[in-house]
């Protein structure tokens, strides 16, 4: 379990993060969301320990964060490969840049290269590499001592469609054998592996998409009807909160509290309107995510 517990820090006198608080259990796959400029960086780093905070904690199984560095994989933002070197050198390169048991992670190298798929690319000069394929060794290099946390910086934001695929492909395995924290821009990318998504925005936490799908759910319903101009009556004496029309032949119902989708079924029925389709609406966490981070 990873705590971070009022955390505050300052760069160059600007304030950057303030009284930063969540938790993240073994296991889970958690997406770090936010703005531009938001602090998702800077506070992953200060999990890292590559930055100091000035106040608060975090905790690693609650010791403190630093005396698990070992046990903790980082892939930063802009990762720093020397186009001349092959993958395998450029794992060994970092690996002892990193201060790892030579004799651990050198028999590891091939490993892990497998595990990222990059076996066959061993003898491969960096450059020589594709967008997608410099990623996955940026992972490589993050797992190449078997940490059992592993915190990735915007892996696939810089990457075209293919290259995300791959990346998430091996974010998808990985996360099965690994507590992961992940910043990400792309939401759509980050549903298909996040269990959970933390909102930062200016510094500070705005709050868990999670608890907003949760609280939302069963309270809309979407409709789709055939007889319009019957349905508009039927609507006028019904108990909702509000109607929305989305388009001529579909709206959106709220009710104040959860909806009871069978009976609204059953009134329609009674009403004769001519339903051709209705359901719970599930918000998108890219809808969420925008509500939350806006500044009306
Ligand atoms: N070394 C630094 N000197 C000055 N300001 C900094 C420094 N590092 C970060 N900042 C500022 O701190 C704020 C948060 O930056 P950070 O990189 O953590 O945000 P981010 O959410 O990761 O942004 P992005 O999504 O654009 O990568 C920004 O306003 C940034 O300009």
């Amino acid at each position: 379990m990873i705590t971070v517990e009022k955390l505050h820090k300052t760069i160059k006198k600007r304030k950057i993060l303030s009284d930063v608080t969540f938790s993240v259990a073994d296991g889970e796959c958690v997406g770090l969301l936010g703005p531009n400029g938001a602090g998702k960086t800077t506070l992953l780093k200060c999990m890292t320990g590559i930055l100091q905070h000035e106040q608060g904690d975090i905790t690693f199984n609650s010791n403190p964060i630093v005396q698990h560095k070992k046990n903790i994989g980082y892939l930063s933002q802009h990762t720093d490969f020397k186009p001349w070197m092959t993958c395998e050198e450029s794992l060994f390169f970092f690996g002892k840049l990193s201060g790892l048991d030579k004799t651990f992670f050198k028999g590891n190298i091939s490993a892990v290269l497998e595990e990222v798929g990059l076996k066959d690319k061993e003898n491969y000069k960096v450059e020589q590499l594709s967008g997608g394929m410099k990623q996955r060794l940026g992972i490589a290099q993050a797992i190449l001592h078997q940490p059992l946390l592993l915190i990735l910086d915007e892996p696939v934001s810089a990457l075209d469609p293919i290259g995300r695929n791959e990346v998430k492909k091996l974010i998808a395995r990985l996360k099965k054998q690994t507590t992961i924290i992940i910043s990400t821009h792309i939401l759509d990318d980050a549903s298909e592996f996040c269990d959970r998504y933390i909102i930062i925005k200016d510094g500070m936490i705005v709050g868990n998409i999670n608890d907003v799908l949760q609280k939302s759910y069963r309270k809309q319903i979407l409709v789709k009807t055939g007889n319009v101009p019957q349905t508009s009556e039927a609507l006028k004496s019904s108990e909702f909160e509000h109607v929305e029309w989305l388009s001529p032949n579909t709206f959106l119902l709220t009710g104040a509290e959860e909806l009871d989708l069978k009976k609204v079924v059953n009134d329609f029925a009674a009403k004769e309107m001519d339903i051709t389709s209705i359901a719970f609406y599930e918000r998108g966490i890219e809808e969420i995510f925008l509500e939350m981070v806006s500044d009306t």
